[in-house]
């Protein structure tokens, strides 16, 4: 008999976790857009090692998108998705049936960290960030677990929601997961399924490069970034990637922020093949 329960509006949502923090129990949250692959049950199972309950979230949250469609094409998949969270333990699933569940009619508060939301992805994609604030700060004050789970394939985004949560002194803890590859290399992500098979043949390149960029210039952290950077892109575009977003070193300074250029910290890159964006980050040094 599956344990999952599924809420469809904001009070249920509430009313579920509330009744679970009244008898002692701590929750995790887990927010996905859905089409749920391992790296997002890695996440899920995290949430049950940390605390007593897990709850994931599935919502395409509209104002996060740049580009319609990229919305529209965004994979869609909660018959199986409800399936794989029962699989590992996820106590409730928040699924609203409709956006105005999230969005009702009159809507307009925005919730945008400046700064790091204006660099890298923020730059490439605009208003992303604020998006991705605007609804994360939503589910958090929604649901208010104890901790939230983000993976590191969103380096920037997981740096974001921390910030944010700090700044508005919401009470939850934000959690950072390692990124979850497939054999070879490739972070796994949801866009993945929309790859034709020539296109996932040459994906794992951004993670290949990325890591031998990454111990490049780990050897001599002292020594200029820039022409290992030039290198990685060129292999990039010589390997079939039809254009490069952004490769760049960034500081990863104590509290995981993205602060500063000066010393090495992390390596982030967006590329794309064909229409689909593909995006990876790994530690340097
Ligand atoms: N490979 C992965 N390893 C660890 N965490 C991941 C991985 N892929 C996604 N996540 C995390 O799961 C959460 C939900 O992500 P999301 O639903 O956007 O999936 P996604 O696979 O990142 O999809 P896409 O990048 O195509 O939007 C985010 O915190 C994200 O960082
Ligand atoms: C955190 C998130 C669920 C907010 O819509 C989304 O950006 C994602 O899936 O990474
Ligand atoms: N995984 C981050 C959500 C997005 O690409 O919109």
């Amino acid at each position: 008999m599956s344990g999952l329960a599924i809420a469809r509006d904001v009070a249920a949502l509430r009313g579920q976790v509330a009744g679970w923090r009244r008898a002692g129990e701590t929750v995790g949250l887990v927010p996905t857009m859905g089409a749920l692959h391992e790296g997002h049950l890695t996440l899920v199972r995290r949430a049950k090692e940390r605390c007593d309950r897990a709850v994931a979230t599935i919502f395409v949250n509209p104002k996060q998108f740049d580009r319609k469609e990229d919305l529209e094409s965004y994979p869609r998949s909660e018959a199986e998705d409800v399936r794989l969270l029962e699989s590992v333990g996820c106590d409730l699933l928040f699924a609203p049936l409709d956006v105005a569940v999230i969005y009702p009619p009159g809507f307009v508060t925005r919730v945008s960290v400046a700064g790091l939301s204006a660099c890298l992805d923020g730059l490439h994609r605009p208003g992303h960030f604020d998006g991705v604030t605007t609804v994360v700060s939503k589910l958090l004050l929604q649901a208010l677990p104890d901790v939230a789970f983000f993976g590191e394939k969103d380096f920037q985004q997981q740096t974001i929601v921390r910030r944010m949560a700090r700044d508005l002194d919401i009470p939850v803890e934000i959690a950072a997961v390692p990124t979850v590859r497939e054999a070879d290399g490739l972070a796994m992500s949801s866009r993945n399924r929309l790859l034709t098979p020539e296109q996932r043949a040459l994906a794992p390149l951004l993670a290949r490069v990325l890591n031998e960029t990454a111990e490049a210039i780990a050897v001599d952290p002292t020594a200029e970034a820039a022409p290992f950077i030039a290198q990685a892109r060129l292999r990039l575009g010589r390997g079939g990637f039809d254009k490069i977003d952004y490769v760049e070193l960034r500081a990863a300074d104590d509290l995981g922020e993205l602060a500063s250029l000066e010393r090495p910290g992390r390596l982030l890159a967006a590329a794309w093949l064909g229409r689909t964006r593909l995006i990876d980050n790994v530690a340097v040094g």
